[in-house]
């Protein structure tokens, strides 16, 4: 069995205490990590601290590693899919695009790196200035400490450490502690890149324990955390004054309309609500219908879920894998029941075995059921209708979140009617909410977060603009 270690000071450290990491569709340990003290998170901070002084990186060296980094992952494409097949039961083809997007997101933040700066301000312009030119220059916030969710083990990870790194900062790193291979691959690759020794640390242990522990340290100037809305407010309260980046859950809305291409919309919808068992932030949840067109709609939906296949994740063909655990496919099965007892059909699905549970899509639901208005984060989508947009919109609207979503209709003037008015940080026009590429402005509403990521507004969120004012004589 593979054993893993942390990542600090620029060399690997083995720990007596380690966690087991179990493969989520055989349910055996494949792999034990080390996992870190209060000694080893407090070394791995004082490591960042210090290496952000004294190991600071042109922006030239900076997108060299960064582009070494997308190279590299790119040459470990397979062995880097296997472990994301393993530890988050991800099917393999999705485990590859996953690879194939970190390599893309480590390229843009390297392109980034080479485009950090600031603008003249024209302070001349005010009474009593006329003497004075001024500019501002962007300099990296110092340490950032990175909290990731398990549902993206690598690409998420990437989001947070190729952009820190693009412009100029040191990283304390704290991966889920379900997949927290995929994270110290990462390092492995960064190190081979030729990433100084302090600038990137990786401590693996609970969000009680170890996250909890870098949310109080002041030597971090910034968080960037993605997880759930819950957590999310729990590092609000932890954090105080400090930067706090959040991106959080959603349970996004999507719109059919009357005048759609039902064919395209049906299939679409059916892969974006199950793609990696529903455990995607964005992933279709509700899908609102317009009345006259529900019938063929449904039908066509159901033929393309039937579709999917459903199984192994290391099996090419299969779509739609294991959820992260058992105990989170028995609470979906549980939401499931409570919205049939309260009167939904299931009209496809709604079998569980083990962590597997079928693509399950509901019908009769009601808006206050929890599989409408909280996040379900699992193999299953609602299917709503609706007779007037505008009311439409305002179901659309009434949850507390609003991350993504989408609409598909031919009709030019509905789909932009719909885009003023959806609550959200995306709005699709014919795809899905799902739909996500990584150089994209990514980021929610309400409680869905704040702050947006995507290399180019990441590197901006982790800089601070700095003023700089000369006084000419
Ligand atoms: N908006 C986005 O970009 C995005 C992307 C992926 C996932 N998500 C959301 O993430 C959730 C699923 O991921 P999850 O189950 O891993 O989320 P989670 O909130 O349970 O955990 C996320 C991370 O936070 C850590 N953590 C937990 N408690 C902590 C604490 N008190 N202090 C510090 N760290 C703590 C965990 O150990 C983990 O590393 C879903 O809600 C999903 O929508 C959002
Ligand atoms: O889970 C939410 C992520 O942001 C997924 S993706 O990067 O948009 O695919």
């Amino acid at each position: 069995m593979e054993s893993y270690s942390l990542y600090i000071d620029g060399k690997w450290r083995k720990t007596e205490d380690t966690l087991d990491v179990l493969n989520k569709y055989s349910q055996t340990v494949f792999a034990s990590v080390s996992k870190a003290s209060e000694q080893d998170v407090d070394d791995a901070i004082s490591s960042a601290s210090r290496a952000f002084r004294q190991n600071k990186l042109s922006p030239y060296e900076r997108y060299t590693i960064l582009h070494k980094t997308s190279q590299l992952l790119l040459d470990n494409q397979e062995d880097l899919a296997m472990i994301i097949v393993q530890e988050a039961g991800k099917p393999l083809k999705q485990a590859r695009t996953e690879i194939e997007r970190s390599a893309q997101t480590f390229e843009l933040a390297a392109e980034e790196a080479k485009r950090i700066y600031g603008e003249g301000v024209p302070v001349e312009a005010a009474p009593g200035s006329e003497n004075r030119m001024a500019f501002t220059i962007k300099v990296p916030v110092g340490v950032v400490g990175a909290i990731s969710p398990f549902n993206f083990p690598l690409n998420l990870v990437s989001h947070k450490v190729a952009p820190a790194l693009a412009a100029g900062n040191a990283v304390v790193l704290k991966p889920a502690s379900n997949t927290p291979i995929s994270a110290i691959k990462l390092a492995e690759i960064i190190e081979e890149a030729g990433l100084p020794k302090g600038l990137l640390q990786v401590v693996v242990g609970s969000g009680s324990t170890v996250g909890k522990q870098m949310m109080k340290d002041d030597r971090i100037q910034l968080y960037t955390f993605t997880g759930s809305a819950h957590t999310g407010l729990k590092l609000k309260q932890d954090t105080g004054l400090k930067r706090l980046i959040l991106e959080l859950g959603n349970n996004s809305p999507v719109i059919v309309d009357k005048e759609a291409d039902l064919d395209h919309a049906a299939q679409t919808l059916a892969a974006q609500s199950f793609a990696y068992a529903g455990q995607v932030c964005i992933s279709v949840q509700r899908i609102y219908v317009h009345e006259s067109i529900q019938t063929q709609f449904l039908e066509k939906l159901i033929s393309s879920i039937k579709k999917l296949n459903v199984g192994d994740p290391a099996d090419p063909a299969t779509d739609v894998g294991p959820m992260i655990s058992e105990s989170e496919a028995e609470r979906a099965e549980q939401w499931i029941g409570e919205a049939v007892a309260d009167g939904a059909k299931i009209a496809y699905g709604g079998k569980r075995k083990g962590a597997l549970l079928k693509p399950t899509l509901l019908t009769n639901v009601k808006k206050d059921m929890r599989v409408v208005c909280e996040e379900i984060f699992a193999p299953v989508v609602s299917v709503l209708t609706f007779s007037h947009l505008d009311d439409c919109i305002d179901e659309v609207n009434s949850t507390n979140y609003g991350l993504q979503s989408g609409i598909f209709t031919q009709n030019i003037d509905t789909a932009f009617y719909a885009a003023k008015r959806v609550e959200v940080g995306g709005f699709m026009i014919n795809d899905g909410s799902q739909y996500r590429v990584d150089l994209m402005p990514y980021g929610g509403l309400k409680d869905s977060g704040n702050g947006k990521e995507g290399p180019k507004y990441s590197v901006d969120e982790m800089t601070e603009e700095r003023l700089i004012v000369m006084n000419l004589r």
